[in-house]
């Protein structure tokens, strides 16, 4: 299959992989209540990566938990495909999260008692279905990883643990890949590897991948970027250089 029709397979009528439309979410009520999202619509194209920026507390992470459905925007809707998933309950979200979206994050939350193969069966196992062996080495080959099944998380460099969090994330292939801030607790070259490694699964899988990051060079390797700033989209640059993100972010004060 190639690139775009493995995207195709993945989207909705409306084409996209993902939408958000209308989304607000408050956080409190009354005098101190907050507002991180403010009416923010924006759509993601299978086998597209897209990198989401802005000035600290602008509503990035919010914006990705409310698109991967660990987070409930307080208006608006979220669609995966052609499902909407933002008025689920909780045990049907919990359900498709499995399968539809997966997540990494800065820190790799592994589990350090379990093996590497463990690890990335886990969310799996937890939800009553253990992926397949030959998956789960599949996976582990796809991050580069062949061979350290029975290695446990303290025996791997960061860059690797990073690895086994994203071969989780892909064990069940699901449609979207979110990542916050994947790289922030990696050097420069581990992170590049990284990068490159999502980079790959979008170019030669398919995938779409929607990434948080404060990194003008971590959003270089996105075919987009969306700028928030005061939990509103304020921008958007189309394969930007680095130099090019980091001026227009300096100048929204990020
Ligand atoms: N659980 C919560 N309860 C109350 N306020 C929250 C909560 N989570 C986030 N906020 C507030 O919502 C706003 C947006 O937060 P969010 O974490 O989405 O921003 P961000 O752009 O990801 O920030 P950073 O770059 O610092 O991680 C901030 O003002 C934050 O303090």
């Amino acid at each position: 299959m190639t690139t775009a029709a493995a995207g195709a397979a993945h989207g909705g009528a409306t084409g996209a992989a993902l939408t958000g439309e209308g989304l607000h979410r408050e956080y409190g009520r009354g005098a101190a209540a907050v507002r991180a999202l403010r009416g923010v619509s924006v759509a993601f194209a299978p086998g597209t990566f897209t990198a989401v920026m802005g000035p600290s507390g602008s509503g990035k992470t919010t914006l990705l938990h409310c698109l991967a459905g660990m987070d409930r925007p307080s208006r608006g809707t979220v669609r995966w495909g052609d499902t909407e998933v933002s008025g689920l309950p909780e045990r049907r979200l919990a359900d498709l999260r499995r399968t539809r979206v997966g997540f990494v994050f800065q820190a790799f939350n592994l589990m350090p008692a379990m093996t590497v193969a463990q690890n990335v069966e886990l969310p799996g196992r937890l939800a009553g279905h253990p992926p397949e062996r030959a998956r789960v080495r599949e996976a582990l080959a796809r991050v580069g990883l062949a061979g350290r099944e029975r290695h446990r998380p303290g025996q791997l460099s960061g860059g690797q643990q990073q690895r086994v969090a994203i071969a989780r994330a892909l064990v069940a292939r699901p449609e979207v890949l979110f990542a916050d801030e994947p790289t922030g607790a990696l050097d420069r070259a581990t992170g590049h590897d990284i990068l490159d490694l999502l980079r790959a699964g979008v170019d030669e899988d398919g995938q779409t991948c929607v990434m948080v990051t404060h990194d003008p060079v971590a959003a270089g390797y996105a075919d987009r970027v969306l700028l928030l700033a005061d939990g509103v989209l304020v921008d958007e640059l189309v394969r930007p250089t680095a130099a090019q993100v980091g001026e227009r972010l300096s100048r929204l004060g990020g």
